[in-house]
């Protein structure tokens, strides 16, 4: 809790003394620049932690200033003001959310689309504000209306400004310590994975675009009262631009570097900019020069700078606490694979797969290089959608859905090359998969939540021979290969799938890590009583470890059977020779 209280105690004292300082004057344009950088703080939250860059975030800060001249023109009193202003910021952030979800849904590489969708509404709002005389003022904007509580914007509205930067920052850095936070930086960091989590992602990135969204809108709010006009640009591009290069150059991964860039670009605009003729530019090469050799801008050059006199303290695991239960609700029921084709483009890569397994053991799929054999497995989480046929678990048509809807179903999934959450510890990893399937939406705001522990992932960390125990604050970049193939394993058992689908978990380790892990899988089948579908090329493993074998080959089915029956089927030792490690 210190690690919020000072910085924020701190940031109260500095704006606190301003006007003893320096005057009501400095006060006055210190305040714009609080109100530009909170706008910014949303900016960085939404772009700092899911990489989604809004480029029309003016949008809700002019649509808010516009509404409020409306409303204080009306002098309808503050309490009827501040009743409006919470219907705009909800209205705004359902907007918000809807437009994220819609760009998103479905389709995770819209980045683009979403930063060239919100720059356009933001062009199109300025034309209209610019047109729409009647209730604008046009061109020429609102005007003749006073502040909010009719506070002096030289005196007492600097206060406002101060308690609404502070609110905000306090409420950035509990979220910044909060789970929610990691399940934010990990659609950033792997949104695959977080699906194959379970996590909807494109309703992870229209929360946090909504969540920006209404703190753009406060700020639009305080805007008004401030200046006491609002014109056509307070909802155009290049305050939007703006605000983004606030984010950026004093540091969109902190939670005060945007309010540190909305001061210094502002002050060093109001110190050169009429005496400098070039100054635009000047402010563009220093976004280049940010972009490309300080991307943490600012806060981050800041940070390091203090990190050499104070290190950071890694605290301990804290206590362990039981997991609620799974959400999976499918238990022991057998897949089956009905005539399944799969083409891409004019590549044929499933050409009518039938087979229907078990309830519950180990299937491993073996084929040679290109048979379709991930393919497969990728039909079964909705990372691609089938041509035709149908692939059910139990009663339950599975195919054709989105990849997060797979661990619902019951389905968990290691992918081929390690995927885990790179830019962070172990131990968040951890935590990110201990919420999967599992957390309700208050979950993600209880710190309790890092010490959830499911019976699966304990006993995994308490096993004598695997790494993870003691890498749990070590950055998982900087694991080796195959301590990230075991915790990319952990991750996917922690849920407790009843299935679990593992694309070559053996590739990269050693043979000691190799029969760790066919010990960990084994074992894991043994007390769930589930179904286990392995991609192996290793035939010692192969052996060692299934109770049947599927063979494809060219995208078909060539033998589904027992290991021996397969080793000895003609057609399978005709196209398919195995090998050992
Ligand atoms: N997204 C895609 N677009 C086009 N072709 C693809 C795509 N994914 C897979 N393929 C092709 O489908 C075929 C099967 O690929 P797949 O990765 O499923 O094979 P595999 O049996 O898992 O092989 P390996 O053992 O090498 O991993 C390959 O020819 C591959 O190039």
């Amino acid at each position: 809790m210190a690690s919020v209280l000072l910085p924020v105690s701190l940031l109260l004292a500095v704006l606190l003394l301003i006007p003893e300082l320096f005057g009501d004057f400095i006060a006055y344009q210190i305040g714009l620049y609080l109100i530009y950088g909170i706008a910014a703080q949303g900016i960085g939250f939404l772009w700092g932690k899911t990489g989604v860059l809004p480029l029309g975030q003016a949008l809700f800060f002019g649509i808010a200033a516009y509404i409020a001249a409306i409303t204080l023109r009306a002098e309808s009193g503050l309490v009827l003001d501040l009743i409006l202003a919470a219907g705009v910021l909800v209205a705004m952030a359902v907007f918000a959310f809807t437009l994220a979800a819609l760009i998103f849904r479905g389709r995770d590489e819209s980045g683009p689309y979403f930063s060239l969708i919100t720059l356009a509404l933001v062009m199109i709002a300025e034309q209209i504000a610019g047109t729409a005389t009647n209730l604008t003022g046009g061109f020429n904007g609102m005007s003749r209306f006073s502040s909010l509580g009719n506070l002096d914007p030289f005196g007492g509205f600097y206060y406002v400004i101060v308690a609404a930067t502070v609110a905000v920052s306090l409420l950035l850095f509990i979220l910044n310590r909060l789970p929610v936070n990691l399940i934010a930086r990990a659609v950033a960091d792997n949104e695959p994975r977080l699906q194959l989590m379970g996590f909807p992602t494109y309703a992870i990135k229209g929360a946090v675009f909504a969540f920006s969204a209404v703190i753009a809108a406060l700020a639009g709010g305080l805007f008004a009262s401030h200046q006491g006009i609002v014109t056509p640009t307070s909802t155009g591009f290049a305050l939007s631009a703006e605000m983004v290069i606030l984010a950026a150059v004093g540091g969109r991964f902190h939670v005060l570097g945007p309010l540190i860039g909305a001061v210094i670009v502002g002050w060093a605009s109001a110190e050169f900019r009429d005496s400098f003729p070039y100054w635009e530019l000047l402010m563009a090469v220093a976004f280049i020069l940010v972009v490309l050799k300080a991307p943490g801008g600012i806060a981050e050059l800041l940070e390091t700078a203090y990190r050499r006199f104070r290190p950071v303290r890694t605290t301990g695991p804290q206590p362990a606490m039981a997991a609620p239960k799974s959400k999976s609700v499918v238990t022991n029921a057998p897949l089956k694979f009905n005539n399944v084709h799969l083409s891409i483009g004019v590549v044929r890569i499933l050409n009518g797969v039938s087979f229907e397994t078990p309830a519950n053991g180990i299937i491993s799929v073996i084929g040679p290089n290109g048979a379709g054999k991930t393919s497969a497995l990728n039909t079964i989480t909705g990372n691609l959608h089938l041509t035709s046929g149908r692939i059910s678990l139990g009663d339950a048509r599975i195919d054709s859905r989105s990849p997060h809807k797979a661990l619902g179903s019951g389905i968990g999934r290691k992918l081929q090359v390690p995927s885990v959450f790179f830019s962070m510890s172990v131990s968040e990893n951890l935590s990110i998969a201990m919420m999967a399937n599992r957390a309700k939406l208050v979950d993600f705001f209880r710190p309790s939540t890092y010490q959830w522990r499911s019976k699966p992932l304990s006993s995994l960390l308490e096993h004598a021979s695997v790494p993870l125990r003691e890498e749990l604050v070590q950055p998982v970049e900087h694991l080796p290969q195959g301590h990230r193939q075991f915790l990319e394993y952990a991750m996917t058992i922690a849920a407790e799938p009843p299935v679990l689908l593992l694309d070559e978990p053996c590739a990269g380790l050693s043979p000691d890590e190799t029969a760790l892990m066919t010990d960990l899988v084994r074992d894991y089948q043994a007390e769930t009583g589930g179904l286990v579908i392995v991609i192996e090329h290793d035939m010692s493993i192969v052996e060692a470890i299934s109770d049947k074998v599927l063979v494809l080959h060219l995208g078909r089915v060539l033998a589904f059977d027992t290991f021996d029956k397969v080793r000895s089927n003609p057609e399978v030792q005709a196209v398919y020779a195995g090998g050992t490690k």
